[in-house]
């Protein structure tokens, strides 16, 4: 018989590698020059054809900062008008009533902005640009006022820990319709010495399976598989169970989708599992993204819950969680090993 793969549900695509901001985590260490070799208009075009021979996934164009290509709304379009969802992730600062509804036009249906603290200081130390949180701010009222939904995203790090609550207040007096948080991962300028500690992930967790309860507003948790433990964990201890209706979108779904439902092309065409973790699985230049998605051996590896090794492999939470195979591959060079960020020992329950 021959073994069926899913088609991806998600594709965070780096239009661009170049960025307007110099921001100290980045995974991309995005600057304003642009690399060499960026796909060409039609190269994108063709991508987007070979998608859609797969399926109808979410599409993230991302960067770098998308904006700062011009044919951005031509790419958007192509992808809208081949029946992919298309949304759109910036760090706002570039954001004008004329780009906004560019973006409509274009079938764009929700931008992501990205926020990484309550206060200016916080926000554009992470961001590298004095004045980035004043822009970006500017940049959401131009949303606002023409009634675009969008999301904030947060990075967590030691940097902006004790201010997470309030970056959610923040998001939610803004009028996002959602708040994702994204745990550091120490790949490209983000470094090892920035993440914040096990326990503190742990408390955080908890923190944000609270916040999901009673909020009003989308929330979710991106680079944390743990996340999927800690909501069964206290789901149990709670009496309750998993559903739709008590546990949103994440009830639906697992810990990392890295090489299952989801995965990252850069700038020059490279698929990878995700944004963070630097292990090729193919050039949509070489071959067809098809071959690349179905048959790369990162993707096959990543798709089966028995390669994973130390106490990840013997966790009874494996099939929901399964670590953070970026985070593993930076502390020891193999994506396959335990996650190094998770506190929990496989068997206590
Ligand atoms: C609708 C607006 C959304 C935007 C703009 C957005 C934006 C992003 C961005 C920018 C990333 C990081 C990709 C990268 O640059 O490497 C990401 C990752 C991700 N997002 Fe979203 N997102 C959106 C909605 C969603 C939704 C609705 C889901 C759930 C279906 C989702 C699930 C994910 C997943 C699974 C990842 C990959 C990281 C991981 O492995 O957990 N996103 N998103
Ligand atoms: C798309 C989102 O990814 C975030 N982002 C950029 N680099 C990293 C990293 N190393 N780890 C986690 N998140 C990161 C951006 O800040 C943006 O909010
Ligand atoms: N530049 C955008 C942001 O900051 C998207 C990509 S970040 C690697 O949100
Ligand atoms: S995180 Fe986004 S805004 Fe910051 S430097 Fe990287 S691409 Fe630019």
């Amino acid at each position: 018989m021959i073994a069926m793969t899913n088609p991806p549900r998600l594709i965070a695509w780096e239009l661009t590698a170049g960025c307007n901001l110099n921001c100290v985590h980045c995974r991309g260490a995005s600057t304003s020059s642009v690399p060499e070799g960026e796909l060409t208009t039609e190269e994108a075009k063709h991508f987007i054809d070979e998608v859609v021979e797969l399926g109808k996934p979410i599409l993230i164009l991302s960067g770098g900062e998308p904006l700062t290509r011009s044919d951005v709304f031509e790419i958007a379009r192509y992808a809208t008008d081949a029946g992919l969802r298309v949304v759109l992730a910036t760090n706002g600062t570039l954001l004008t009533p004329e780009l906004v509804e560019k973006l409509r036009a274009a079938g764009v249906q929700r931008l992501s902005v990205s926020i990484d603290g309550a206060t200016a200081k916080t926000h554009d130390e992470f961001r590298g640009v004095p004045g980035a949180f004043d822009r970006t701010l500017a940049g959401i009222e131009v949303l606002r006022k023409d009634g675009f939904p969008f999301q904030i995203n947060t990075t967590i790090s030691r940097r902006n820990l004790e201010e997470i609550p309030k970056t959610f207040e923040l998001a939610k007096d803004l009028g996002a319709v959602a708040y994702h948080v994204f745990f550091l991962v120490p790949t490209g300028r983000g470094e090892e010495s920035d993440e914040v500690s096990p326990a503190d992930y742990e408390r955080v967790l908890h923190w944000f399976y609270d916040m999901q309860k009673e909020s009003e507003i989308q929330l979710k948790a991106t680079c944390a598989p743990h996340y999927f433990r800690i909501m069964r964990q206290r789901a149990k201890k709670e009496g309750i169970e998993i559903s739709v209706k008590t546990h949103g979108y994440e009830a639906m779904t697992k810990g990392c989708l890295g090489g299952t439902g989801f995965c990252f092309v850069s700038s020059v065409g490279e698929v990878y599992p995700c944004g963070y973790l630097p292990v090729l699985a193919g050039n949509i230049r070489e071959q067809p993204f098809k071959e690349i998605w179905e048959n790369s051996e990162v993707f096959r590896k990543l798709r089966d819950p028995e390669e994973l090794k130390g106490k990840c492999g013997i966790c009874e939470y494996k099939k929901v969680c399964a670590g953070c195979r970026a985070r593993a591959y930076a502390a020891t060079g193999d994506y396959l090993e335990e996650e190094p960020y998770c506190i929990y020992r496989p068997g206590k329950k």
